[in-house]
């Protein structure tokens, strides 16, 4: 815990990957946090110090805090809202069909505040939610105030991400306080102080475009390098070097420019689309994040396509696909690459076990026809091509000897670049990657 802050009472909506993270955290800063969710079984796990979850560092810290007095968990959102006198919206703002947000569980959380709320309060909204929302979930819960108390409603988008949540959470490059009401935001700001971080205050609907900003610009990164990838297989260019040649010039900077499969997870696939439609909505058409988007989908097949071309037609062939979950250190699985890969290798025949030391039993769920181990040995043995498409650890540390003393045949197709061509043939593997010569 911190010294010597003011702590304020916290409310929680919503103990999912922020939630629950963003929660946590601020009661390691010293202040009273509850957590609150509608689903009963994961407050059942919370209250016990099981954290549903894979999220690094996180059981130890939401332990300690328990033990500490300071973070409680409820399904009750009316106590939470009646003891705290700030009221965090972390609950999930997932895809709809067409790529509309949807915003059921922001205006069911807003319509509960509003029957609960006992005295004047300031809601912040941590999800990531259309231009406007603020304005109108102010609305809404100031006309249903069941007592007549009213709200301000401060946007406060969050930039962590999945695998390094708490060190983003305390460590955040910048903190974006978006309000209407100036001494809203100037106690949001001092609830952020102990951390440090450059803060932005600015209006509602600039803090909302921010965060969309932020997730469309890192998308274009992405497809950006991957169409370069591309093009370096057909030039014989090295990906590596051009990333590494353009990212020691400051303007564009090394980071995010590490060609692949292409982005997945649930923020760059809905986020990008979402940008999309607010586009729409005011009859503007984003023709580059159109790209970016069409870009990332060709980027999964081409990979997928891949495979055929280095290994042969995979019908009745064993194909381990190594890491399933989004990006490595999560069990998240939303719009992961792996589930296309194995999805379209599944239909063309082949037969697909998959690989990851967390995800694997969420995957099976998902695509019912996959054979999932979380033992890499397991996946390896007897495979007549080995796929990468997600950079675990245990998957970059594995030794290669050992690995092609027990696949079929040592034909690699490298969705990450993890291994070097030529270390790669001198071991007598068959090795594809990214944007690189074959
Ligand atoms: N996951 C990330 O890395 C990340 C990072 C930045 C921003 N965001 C944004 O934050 C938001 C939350 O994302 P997430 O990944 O934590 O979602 P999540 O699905 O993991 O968690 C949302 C939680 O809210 C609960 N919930 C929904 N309605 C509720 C209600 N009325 N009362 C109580 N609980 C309710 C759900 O049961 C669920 O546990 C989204 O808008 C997302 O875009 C996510
Ligand atoms: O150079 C790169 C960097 C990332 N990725 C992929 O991009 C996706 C997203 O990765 P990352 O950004 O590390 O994970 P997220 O947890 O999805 O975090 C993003 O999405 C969050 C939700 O909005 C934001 O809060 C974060 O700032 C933003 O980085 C993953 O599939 C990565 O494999 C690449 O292909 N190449």
């Amino acid at each position: 815990m911190r010294e010597g802050i003011q702590a304020e009472k916290l409310a929680f909506i919503g103990a999912g990957y922020v939630g629950l993270v963003s929660g946590t955290c601020f009661a390691e800063l010293g202040n009273r946090v509850v957590c609150v969710d509608r689903d009963a079984d994961k407050i059942g796990l919370l209250r016990d110090s099981v954290i549903p979850i894979y999220e690094p560092g996180l059981e130890e810290l939401v332990r300690c805090n328990q033990a500490a007095g300071r973070l409680s968990f409820t399904t009750s959102i009316g106590d939470a809202v009646r003891e705290a006198d700030i009221v965090f919206l972390a609950v999930g703002t997932p895809p709809l069909e067409g790529g509309d947000v949807d915003l059921s569980q922001v205006r069911d959380a807003a319509r509960q505040i509003a029957e609960n709320i006992d005295a004047d309060k300031i809601v912040v909204i941590k999800s990531t939610v259309p231009v406007g929302t603020g304005r109108s979930i102010e609305r809404l819960i100031n006309e249903h105030s069941r007592s007549g108390a009213k709200v301000r409603v401060v946007s406060n988008p969050e930039f962590l991400r999945e695998g390094s949540a708490i060190h983003d959470t305390f460590h955040p490059d910048r903190i974006v306080i978006g309000c209407e009401d100036p001494e809203a935001g100037e106690r949001i700001r001092r609830l952020h102080e102990p951390l440090g971080a450059e803060t932005l205050i600015t209006g509602r609907e600039s803090a909302e475009l921010i965060k969309y900003a932020a997730n469309a610009f890192l998308a274009t990164k992405i497809s950006f390098i991957n169409e370069m990838a591309n093009i370096c297989e057909k030039v014989g260019a090295d990906i590596g070097m051009v990333a590494k040649g353009i990212g020691l010039d400051k303007r564009i900077g090394p980071h995010f420019l590490q060609a692949g499969v292409g982005y997945g997870g649930s923020c760059f696939p809905k986020d990008t689309r979402a940008q999309l439609r607010i586009a729409e909505d005011v009859d503007y058409e984003f023709r580059i994040l159109r790209a970016v988007i069409e870009v990332n989908r060709l980027q999964r097949l081409r990979f997928a396509q891949k495979i055929e071309r280095a290994a042969g037609p995979v019908e009745g062939k064993r194909i381990a696909v190594l890491g399933l979950a989004f990006k490595p250190e999560t069990d998240d699985l939303r719009d992961a690459p792996s589930l296309d890969v194995a999805d379209w290798l599944i239909r063309r025949g082949a037969d697909v076990i998959g690989y990851d030391p967390v995800a694997w039993a969420r995957a099976a769920q998902q695509i019912p026809e996959l054979a999932v181990t979380d033992s890499l040995e397991a996946a390896l043995r007897g495979a007549d091509a080995v796929v990468v498409v997600t950079q675990w650890e245990s998957i970059r540390r594995m030794d290669l000897d050992w690995a092609k003393s027990l696949v079929a045949r040592p034909i690699m197709i490298d969705g990450r670049n993890i291994w070097e061509p030529a270390e790669m043939a001198a071991k007598g593997w068959t090795y594809w990657s990214v944007g690189r010569p074959e």
